[in-house]
């Protein structure tokens, strides 16, 4: 596809093979594509068919943007063909086959970038490589940062100064230095990779020096939501970041129409119609993002905690994963609840249940969704807050534990389940199983009808029109979206 003029920026986006991921890159690029850009998204066979209905919309109303698709080395690495993305790998060894495919790939995007030699490209923070690909063909890296300005300064923080390093205790809570807020951690909440405990820990120092170094940093956040951190980012830690979001938001029209996901046992329409017969503000939805799994005992916790709460839900089952001790086949892992729940509860109407892929931004804009038990991934916390719901959280691992804080210690937006200890996904419990009375005490809080829950629900509200409103022409996403298109025609320009 030709640009229209000189004038006209070309922008390649790389998106890393993961939801959580690729589904707020891949906005980004249409929102690129809507400020005139021309847009090239390299993807492989497998996730170009996730996103291929909603980029034929763009298309189709005026946007440049096409494919690259390009071919993930899986028999290289010993993957089944086709398996393309964290959210489809059964196991923690066929992801680490996933993330090691990934890597492979630095000579065919290297020739890519030579060949269209585009004004930037946008790559995620977990593939540093790239800015060194960029660099060498003079071509502006934008790093995608998937998480918010909070886990941004928090990491960068942490990173500099090392404060946990201090700590004796895993469990002794310690502030994180020099913050807008006083923000406490353990150090059994920090991801493995920052302790320093394994072979990723070279790659978070890498990441976050080709943070600094690339041009900027693109933040799926909005100014209004964490204004303090978008300014310490800035003025304090030196790093140049834009505030593009929510990018869900921004992209509401086509993400409504389209599936964004996998297959899933309720439609769209059946989770509405199920919704639209219950009390404002009266259902919790419960889902732990793409890639969490849980073991069958604490599984049964949270079915527990649910039926005796009273309260109704929506529950999006995740593939719990097999201990030692179990004898779950393959595919049992999608379908396993205690018995007879599912039926029990459908009976009452009490709650719904959603295995597979559940319309989460549809179900949380429903009025009649009074909170959202949540792992605290970065778009779900997004999608909440735009939404105007308050929290129960729920962190296990990633960055998820900072995104708590965010919403517990600063937003005063949640309540905890009170998980202590990260753990990467699908390995084992965690040590401390969350009983089904942790869980209560937490859903009571958000759920209930005190003083102190109508009032978090009002402060969620407010937030969520400050959402909105953040994208309207001349408000803060908007402007800018602008300032970033603008920067990249001028950085252009310089060379
Ligand atoms: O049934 C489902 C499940 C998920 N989603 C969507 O999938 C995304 C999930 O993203 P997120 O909430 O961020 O969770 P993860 O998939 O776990 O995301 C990973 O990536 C995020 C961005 O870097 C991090 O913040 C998380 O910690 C990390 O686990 C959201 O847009 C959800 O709306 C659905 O639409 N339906």
């Amino acid at each position: 596809m030709a640009r229209e003029n000189e004038n006209q920026i070309h922008a390649m986006f790389f998106p890393y093979m993961a939801p959580g991921h690729m589904m707020p890159m891949v906005d980004m690029a249409r929102i690129f594509a809507a400020a005139g850009a021309k847009v090239t998204i390299i993807i492989t066979p497998m996730n170009a068919l996730r996103i291929k209905n909603s980029i034929d919309r763009d298309v189709k109303s005026g946007r440049q943007i096409t494919l690259e698709i390009i071919s993930l080395p899986s028999s290289e690495v010993g993957l089944p063909q086709g398996c393309e993305n964290f959210v489809s790998a059964p196991t923690r060894e066929m992801c680490m086959k996933i993330f090691h495919a990934i890597e492979l790939l630095q000579p065919k995007i290297k020739k890519l970038l030579s060949d269209y030699h585009p004004d930037c490209i946008v790559s995620d923070s977990l593939c540093p490589w790239t800015l060194d690909i960029a660099n060498e063909l003079g071509i502006a890296r934008l790093a995608f940062n998937g998480s918010g300005f909070f886990n941004l300064c928090l990491s960068e923080t942490l990173s500099r100064y090392e404060p946990h390093k201090n700590i004796t205790s895993d469990t002794e809570t310690f502030v994180v230095p020099g913050l807008p807020d006083e923000v406490k951690l353990t150090r059994s909440q920090l991801p493995d990779i920052v302790k320093g405990r394994n072979k990723f820990s070279e790659l978070f120092g890498k990441l976050k020096e080709s943070e600094k170094k690339s041009l900027g940093v693109l933040m799926n956040s909005f100014y209004e939501l964490e204004p303090a951190y978008a300014d310490h980012c800035r003025n304090v830690l030196g790093i140049e970041a834009w505030h593009i979001g929510p990018v869900s938001l921004i992209n509401r029209d086509i993400n409504d129409k389209v599936e964004r996901g996998e297959n899933t046992s309720v439609s769209k329409h059946d989770c509405l119609s199920w919704l639209n017969v219950k009390k404002p503000r009266s259902v919790l939805y419960i889902c732990f993002g793409s890639l969490t799994r849980f073991s069958k005992k604490q599984t049964t916790e949270i079915a527990n905690a649910l039926e005796a709460s009273g309260h109704s839900f929506i529950w999006v089952v995740g593939k719990v994963f097999k201990t030692s001790n179990d004898e779950l086949k393959d595919e049992e892992q999608e379908l396993w609840l205690p018995q007879e729940f599912e039926e029990k509860m459908k009976e009452k109407g009490q709650g719904l249940v959603i295995r597979g892929w559940a319309p989460q931004v549809l179900i949380l804009e429903h009025e009649a969704i009074g909170g959202f038990l949540t792992h605290c991934g970065w778009n779900s916390i997004l999608e909440g807050v735009v939404a105007g719901v308050p929290f129960v959280t729920w962190p296990i691992f990633a960055e998820q534990f900072y995104n708590e804080k965010l919403v517990t210690q600063v937003l005063n937006l949640g309540v905890s389940v009170g998980n202590e200890v990260w753990k990467a996904w699908a390995t084992e419990d965690s040590p401390n199983i969350k009983t089904a009375n942790d869980i209560l005490v937490a859903i009571d809080a958000v759920m209930g009808n005190t003083q102190e829950s109508i009032d978090r629900s009002k402060r969620a509200k407010k937030l969520g029109e400050l959402a909105k409103r953040s994208i309207e022409e001349g408000n803060s996403s908007y402007n800018d979206v602008k300032r970033l298109i603008e920067d990249i025609r001028m950085h252009k320009n310089s060379k």
